[in-house]
């Protein structure tokens, strides 16, 4: 396996036979396609298939950038052989099959902030929308009406707005709201109290959020513990009057709950950018009094979808064309600057893995990733994805860097991280060690010329040899003649040598072979190995 296939679906990034091949599959600023073709990806545009028909051309793409409209779900992945990337111009990627996607390794990013402004702005909007009835007063006023006397508002200032969630979004609207010269408190249990305090924001604890605010936006994504985060109960405990608005994610609001608060009076008004069905053609809040709906457009405003077009496209030609890793949300993230500096260690990292993989037997308790001098000053997260994707490529072709570290965390094998300062030996080293019931025993390899990877080290014994292609590995006893017979063996089978590594503890003591060979070694060759006089054990490597 060469160094390229690291970073992507045992494809070689970066270096195509021909250009990377990228589907925009939904609604995108035209911008997105062109900095796709200047880049040097060939890109297609075509929006609006079934998932049928997704199917039935996903197969062909190395990337697919998509917004909310496309579900990317695992049926879809099934299909997508060559996918390697899937770009999320936006933030949420619920409509993507994330764990799926990991499985199969394809790297999926979104563009964290490149909305973040105008959807907090939306928010803001909808609270003035509701606190001034503005779209009940507007087609009132359109009708013909003029009825000065039904629309009295409520003012912002010295109001308590109540956040759900403090993140990138939540904490535009925070500025804002302040700017309004509103009170702001938060629930967020991921907000330090350091972070409320330079938002000058309160943190609080729902219960009080929900007694105490006159307007609650809800800003977190929709996850198990945030599912009706203000459910019938929840909606019961806030103050009479409240005012909610959702421009986050439909299911965050029992929206039956609201429809039933809405009317009994005790929500003064509701204003929903989201839906738990989307598209939302019909629902039980449609045409209640106070309440304000858009069709999902806390996005949609030229900028923003500027923003995260050009975002999107630069992040995906990054990857499929340097490696480079920005926003990903199953992988490490590596610069396009760090990923030709990282890629020889890389290669290192994953040889070595894949030796230790073929070469441990039994159960692994922990596997630790220890790097050495020069290697101490990169980014470690991808350096020991790459030995986990080589260890566990070993089991399954279908390992790389994305979904090896998750194979590891469901096997359940401990990984370690250490980085040691001072320089040994050698300028840089990586070294990977493995624990099982039998002891903890590591491999270590180096960078010759910076750029060639290296074994350096074999379980305690000193060796150097480039781990490539087709070898043997042996381990026998110091004794005088055995070079000589393990040559003739290979000679009469028609094995060709090309390099030869030896390494021993002590004269006489325990010796390791590594060889590189032209051709596969049978097993009737390892086992006329295994019977020479000596030989404690004898295995073929592929690397
Ligand atoms: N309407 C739109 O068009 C639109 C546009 C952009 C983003 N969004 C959605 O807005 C939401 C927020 O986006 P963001 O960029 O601010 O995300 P973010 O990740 O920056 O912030 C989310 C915040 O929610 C908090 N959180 C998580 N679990 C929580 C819980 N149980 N209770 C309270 N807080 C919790 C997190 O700590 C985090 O601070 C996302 O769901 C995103 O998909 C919608
Ligand atoms: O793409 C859109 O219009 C919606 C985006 C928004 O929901 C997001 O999560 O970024």
């Amino acid at each position: 396996m060469d160094a390229d296939t690291v970073t992507a679906r045992n494809s070689k990034i970066g270096t195509y036979m021909t250009k990377p091949k990228v589907l925009i599959s939904d609604k995108m600023d035209p911008q997105a396609a062109q900095i796709f073709a200047e880049r040097g990806c060939d890109v297609d545009v075509i929006t609006g298939k079934t998932p049928e028909e997704l199917k039935a051309i996903i197969g062909q793409y190395d990337g697919l950038a998509i917004r909310s409209s496309t579900r990317v779900t695992a049926d879809i992945l099934e299909a997508a052989t060559n996918l390697k990337v899937i770009g999320r111009a936006g933030i949420g990627v619920d409509n993507v099959d994330i764990p799926e996607a990991s499985a199969k390794g394809i790297v999926v990013m979104n563009t964290p902030f490149g909305n973040s402004i105008t959807t907090a702005e939306h928010a803001i909007a909808l609270m003035f929308a509701l606190a001034r009835q503005l779209p009940e007063a507007d087609a009132s006023t359109q009708a013909g009406k003029w009825e000065k006397n039904r629309f009295m508002g409520v003012e912002l200032t010295s109001k308590t707005l109540g956040l759900i969630g403090a993140g990138n979004i939540g904490s535009i609207v925070a500025d804002r709201a302040l700017g309004l010269r509103m009170k702001v408190v938060a629930f967020d249990p991921f907000l330090s109290p350091e972070r409320a305090l330079e938002l000058g924001i309160e943190k609080v604890d729902l219960d009080e959020l929900l007694a105490r605010a006159d307007f609650i936006t809800l800003h977190t994504p929709l996850t198990d513990q945030t599912r009706n985060i203000l459910s019938k109960e929840n909606i019961a405990k806030t103050k009479k009057g409240v005012r909610i608005i959702n421009c986050a994610r439909g299911g965050l609001v029992d929206e039956a709950a609201l429809k039933e608060a809405l009317d009994s009076g005790h929500v003064a008004g509701a204003a929903l950018d989201v839906f738990v069905t989307e598209p939302a053609k019909e629902s039980p809040l449609f045409g209640t009094p106070n309440f304000v709906s858009t069709p999902h457009l806390g996005a949609s405003t030229s900028e923003a979808q500027v923003n995260v077009a050009l975002q999107v496209a630069e992040q995906m030609s990054d990857f499929l064309l340097t490696g480079g890793v920005t926003n990903a949300l199953n992988m490490p993230s590596l610069s396009a600057e760090e990923a030709p500096k990282l890629k020889p260690y890389m290669a290192l990292a994953e040889k070595l893995g894949s030796l230790v993989g073929q070469l441990t037997t039994g159960s692994l308790a922990r596997i630790s990733v220890h790097t050495e001098g020069a290697a101490t000053e990169l980014n470690a997260k991808p350096i020991v994805a790459a030995v986990l994707a080589g260890f566990l490529r070993v089991q399954s072709d279908s390992v790389n860097m994305v979904n090896a570290p998750f194979l590891a965390k469901e096997r359940g094998m401990e990984v370690r991280e250490v980085k040691t300062e001072r320089e040994g030996d050698y300028h840089t080293l990586i070294r990977v060690s493995v624990k099982t019931e039998a002891g903890e025993r590591s491999v270590a390899g180096t960078l010759f010329s910076n750029s060639e990877p290296r074994l350096v080290e074999l379980f305690g014994i000193k060796v150097e040899a480039e781990l490539a292609g087709h070898m043997m590995y042996i381990v026998n006893e110091d004794a005088p003649g055995f070079i000589g017979r393990i040559g003739t063996l290979l000679g009469e089978s028609a094995i060709n040598i090309g390099t030869f590594n030896l390494g021993r503890r002590e004269a006489g003591g325990e010796a390791v072979l590594l060889l590189s060979v032209d051709s596969p070694v049978p097993a009737s060759v390892l086992e006329q190995a295994r019977a020479l006089p000596g030989v404690k054990r004898a295995m073929a490597l592929t690397f």
